[in-house]
C-alpha cells in the first residue's frame, strides 16, 4: 500500500466564514484574532476524528449498563504552536483539547532568503512514540517553516502518522515538499491557494498572519 499525504479542506460554513473574515484587508486586528481562534477550533474539531485515541468500556446509566467510549487518558496528546501566528489557532484548539501539553516552537522566516530560524524551542528531549501531535500554523507557503518543525519533532521520536497539521492557507510549494518528505502526514486547512509570490507571500492568501494577529 502506498501512503500519500492527505489534505482535508472541510466544506463547513463556519470555516468558510472565518476564512473570508481573515482574508478581508479591512478586518481589524481584534477581529482577525477572533477569526484565527474560530478557525483553530473548527479545524481541530475536524482533525480530531480518527486521531484522538479512545477507550471502549461500559457505563451505568440511571436505567441500564451500556457501552461507552471515552478519550483514552493514557495516550499523550501534544499541541505545538508555531510562533507567532500559530498562537491564535492554538487558542481555539485548546478549547477542544484542554488536557493536551503545549510545546511552543518559535520560528521566523528571513524576509530575503525565506529561510526559517528557530528562536524558541520548548520541545521535550523525547516524545512517547504514541504521542498524538497537533501542529498549528496558519500559513504553509514555501513550506520551509513546517519542514523545520517536522524535523525537530521526528528527531524526538514523533511518528509522522500521528501528526495533524492545522493551518488556514496552504500553498502548492509547501504541499509538494511535505508530501515528498512526510507522505503519512494529514493536513487540515481552510483553503489551498494558488501561488506564492516572489516575496514569499501566498496569493490571494491573507497577508502576514503574525502581524495581523498581533497588530504589529
Ligand atoms: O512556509 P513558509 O514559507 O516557511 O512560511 C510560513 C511561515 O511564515 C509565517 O511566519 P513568520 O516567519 O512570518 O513569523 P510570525 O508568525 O512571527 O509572523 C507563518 O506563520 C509560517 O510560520
Ligand atoms: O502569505 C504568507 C506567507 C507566509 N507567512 C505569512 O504570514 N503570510
Ligand atoms: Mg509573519
Amino acid at each position: 500500500m502506498t501512503v500519500q499525504l492527505r489534505v482535508y479542506v472541510p466544506p463547513h460554513p463556519l470555516i468558510k466564514h472565518w476564512l473570508a473574515v481573515a482574508r478581508d484587508v479591512a478586518t481589524p486586528s481584534v477581529l482577525f484574532r477572533s477569526a484565527m481562534v474560530e478557525l483553530g477550533r473548527w479545524l481541530t474539531y475536524e482533525a480530531a476524528r480518527e486521531w484522538l485515541p479512545t477507550l471502549e468500556t461500559t457505563v451505568q446509566s440511571p436505567l441500564d449498563t451500556t457501552a461507552a467510549t471515552f478519550i483514552d487518558p493514557q495516550v499523550p496528546v501534544a499541541v505545538v504552536p508555531i510562533l507567532r501566528a500559530g498562537l491564535g489557532l492554538l487558542e481555539g484548539a485548546q478549547t477542544l483539547l484542554p488536557l493536551a501539553s503545549i510545546y511552543h516552537l518559535g520560528l521566523v522566516r528571513n524576509e530575503e532568503t525565506l529561510q526559517p530560524s528557530c528562536y524558541l524551542n520548548k520541545l521535550p528531549e523525547k516524545f512517547d512514540p504514541q504521542t498524538r501531535v497537533l501542529i498549528t500554523d496558519p500559513m504553509l507557503a514555501t513550506g520551509g517553516s513546517m519542514m523545520a518543525a517536522l524535523s525537530e519533532l521526528t528527531q524526538r521520536g514523533v511518528d509522522p502518522a500521528f501528526i495533524r497539521i492545522v493551518c488556514v492557507v496552504a500553498a502548492p510549494p509547501a504541499l509538494q515538499k511535505l508530501s515528498v518528505a512526510y507522505p503519512s502526514l494529514n493536513i487540515y486547512t481552510a483553503t489551498i491557494d494558488e501561488t506564492v509570490n516572489e516575496q514569499g507571500f501566498i496569493v490571494p492568501g491573507l497577508g502576514d498572519a503574525g502581524d495581523r494577529t498581533f497588530g504589529t
